[in-house]
């Protein structure tokens, strides 16, 4: 089965926290903390992708941004290819639009949530990159 190429936004604002929402208890890894972002959708680049799932979900519009890392993980009912960017200008105030709980925490708080597996190799490299 082909992995689901996921856009995954880690949103740096100027005092250095780092935005998270929690995912709805229905969805998939349900409950747990994750970076906003959403699956590619055919046709669309992993920057359209960022930049629509950012405007759906929080309302904001991303500006400069840089690839952070890939993370290939299999949670045997899925396998996803988390493909994950540092967006570090956005215009607009992040709002939970899907009606999801936001936080914004430093590198080293991101210690003390409950993500999906495959996100502890995210919260790692977020924390070497931005220090914490
Ligand atoms: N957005 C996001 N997805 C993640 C993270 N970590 C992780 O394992 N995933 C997995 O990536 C997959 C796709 O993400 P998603 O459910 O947000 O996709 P989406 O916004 O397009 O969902 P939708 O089907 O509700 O429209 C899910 O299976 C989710 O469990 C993360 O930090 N952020
Ligand atoms: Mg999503």
């Amino acid at each position: 089965m082909a992995a689901l190429h996921v856009a995954v936004a880690v949103v740096v604002d100027a005092r250095q926290q780092v935005l998270i929402s929690r995912r709805a208890t229905a969805a998939h890894q349900g409950g747990l903390w994750e970076f906003p972002g959403g699956k590619v959708e055919p046709g669309e680049s992993v920057n359209e992708a960022l930049a629509r799932e950012l405007r759906e979900e929080l309302g904001i519009e991303p500006g400069a941004s840089r690839p952070l890392l890939l993370v290939p993980f299999d949670y045997g009912d899925k396998a996803v290819l988390l493909d994950v960017h540092l967006v570090t200008q956005f215009r607009g105030e992040a709002r939970g639009l899907e009606g999801q709980p936001l936080a914004w925490v430093s590198p080293a708080q991101l210690s003390q949530y409950r993500f999906p597996a495959a996100n502890l190799a995210i919260v790692d490299a977020v924390q070497q990159a931005l220090g914490d």
